[in-house]
């Protein structure tokens, strides 16, 4: 029982344990709290400069930001911390005073600046790109976007991963004590480490090593906790509901308009003139022409790849065309700031692209007070009004998550009307539908129709086509191969192609 024995004179000398145990908590914890927290602090803001200049589009802010996250990422710990440390003592001594410990908060920061900087450019490119093309579409500029939206979401994912960083520097601030630190400014290990020497036993430094356990176990439950809050709200999780009680609410509300006057629809005219659009070499669009008459439903139908999709992003200029003109009301679109255009040309997304971290009526609010600088009561009430238009008074609170596909197309559709557009986009908007929610969301859209809005809608239902829309367009290989009244579209196709089209869909 020899070993035993040594053993536990080596690790769990009480008496050892018990005198060491003030100085750990009083001066050590606050320290390496300390450290910890200013690195961690000061890391993020490095980081987060790093970040955004990593997916800047200039290589003069690119490459500067990579060469600093491989130095500082390549390099051990220690070895940054002494070269910051000693190699800029005597600054350090201007500028601080004595003590090399603010110059250690220094190097940990910069050691953690890098780690942060890639973990928040992961984070901002994990979101998705349709979050950045419903900014845009709101007319929000490139950088409000990143500040309203990509940053926030990217943050939100990068949780975890940050506070393992700071575990991480909770860790790495033992190594500043390299620095040669006064008494008053030890952290845990150091203490730890001074007491074992006196003693001549290991149990400071267990009890020092249970310290940095006691501090960071906790916390990686804790940020599961909250992880799991950001990501679902903090609604408690409700019952499935079947895509038929839905489709039963919307027809009990049908006929049922809400009391509120219902925002008046300005309609705008659109004409486009011989447009052309090519990404790189691959020409998309090919002499476009069409003209949408004021307050009429255009449906454009085509082969998959046939460039509809390009046409619609052309109107609001979330792509540029090569060659050819758009006029809105008789203006030049290419004349006009993309964001004022898109203020006037809304558009709604196959996948909906609502912001994942706000409630329904935030979606619709956001850009009523961030872009058109509208009072938070007076763009609640309006938010309000559209969402009872579609349907979702009820559901105002909601998060994305909670609603059904069909739920949150109709609060995207609530989104690009508040902002009262004079024309609207619609982008295959019932594609990723359940089959069941698809009839809510195209009778929304007949009724908006009949309510006078000017709507170009790229779609594969034909019978919505035939039946809502003033004029139908047929494209294939970037051309509109056929334009008319839907009668004649689907009852008298001219040529070949429009006749085999519809003998595949019909
Ligand atoms: N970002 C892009 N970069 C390069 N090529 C693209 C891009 N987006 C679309 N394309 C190509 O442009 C062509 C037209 O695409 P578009 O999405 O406009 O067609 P579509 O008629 O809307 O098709 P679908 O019904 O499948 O959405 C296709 O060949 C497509 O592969």
């Amino acid at each position: 029982m020899n070993w035993l024995e040594n053993l536990q004179r080596s690790f769990f000398d009480w008496d050892a344990m018990a005198s060491v145990l003030p100085s750990l908590l009083m001066v050590g914890l606050k320290n390496t709290l300390i450290l910890a927290a200013a690195s961690t602090v000061l890391g993020i803001v490095i980081g987060m400069i790093l970040a955004v200049m990593g997916i800047s589009r200039s290589a003069w802010l690119r490459i500067p930001a990579r060469v600093y996250t491989d130095i500082f990422r390549g390099l051990p710990a220690i070895l940054t911390i002494l070269l910051i440390g000693q190699g800029f003592a005597r600054i350090g001594r201007e500028l601080f005073g004595p003590s090399p410990y603010p110059l250690g908060v220094v190097a940990l920061s910069l050691i953690a600046g890098a780690y942060i900087g890639e973990i928040f450019r992961s984070g901002i490119q994990s979101v998705e790109s349709g979050q950045m093309e419903a900014c845009r579409a709101l007319s929000m500029s490139y950088g409000q976007g990143m500040r309203l939206i990509v940053i926030p979401q990217g943050i939100r994912r990068v949780l975890p991963a940050l506070v393992n960083q700071f575990i991480g520097n909770v860790k790495d601030s033992s190594l500043v004590y390299f620095l040669g630190l006064l008494a008053s400014e030890r952290e845990i290990f150091r203490i730890g480490q001074d007491q074992a020497v006196v003693t001549g036993n290991l149990s400071p430094l267990l009890l020092a090593g249970m310290f940095y356990l006691i501090i960071t176990v906790p916390l990686t439950h804790v940020v599961n906790h909250i992880d799991n809050r950001l990501r679902l709200g903090r609604q408690k999780p409700g019952a499935a509901v079947s895509g038929l009680v839905e489709v039963g609410e919307l027809r009990d509300m049908s006929g049922k308009a809400p009391a509120t006057a219902r925002p008046a629809i300005k309609a705008g005219s659109l004409e486009v003139r011989d447009l052309d659009m090519a990404y790189g070499e691959l020409q998309v669009l090919k002499e476009i022409r069409l003209k949408v008459e004021p307050g009429t439903v255009t449906c454009v139908i085509g082969p998959s790849g046939s460039g509809k999709s390009t046409l619609l992003r052309c109107l609001n200029r979330l792509v540029e065309p090569k060659a050819g003109d758009v006029l809105l009301d008789g203006e030049s679109i290419l004349a006009m700031q993309p964001e004022q255009l898109r203020r006037r040309v809304g558009m709604v997304f196959q996948h909906f692209n609502l912001f994942p971290n706000h409630t329904a009526i935030e979606n619709v609010m956001l850009a009523l007070t961030k872009i058109k600088g509208m009072a938070g009561s007076q763009a609640r009430r309006l938010a309000e009004a559209q969402l009872a238009e579609v349907g979702l008074a009820a559901r105002a609170d909601y998060r994305p998550s909670r609603l059904s596909g069909g739920q949150q197309q109709r609060v995207a559709i609530a989104r690009a009307l508040a902002m009262d557009p004079e024309v609207i986009l619609f982008d295959e908007v019932t594609s990723a539908l359940d089959p069941e929610l698809v009839k809510g969301v195209l009778n929304l859209m007949a009724d908006l129709g009949r309510r006078g809005m000017t709507m170009i809608v790229v779609t594969h239902e034909m019978g919505f086509a035939r039946k809502v829309a003033d004029q139908v367009a047929f494209m294939d290989e970037g051309r509109i191969v056929e334009v008319g009244p839907p009668a004649e579209i689907f009852d008298r196709p001219k040529s070949p192609r429009l006749r085999q089209f519809l003998a595949e869909v019909l």
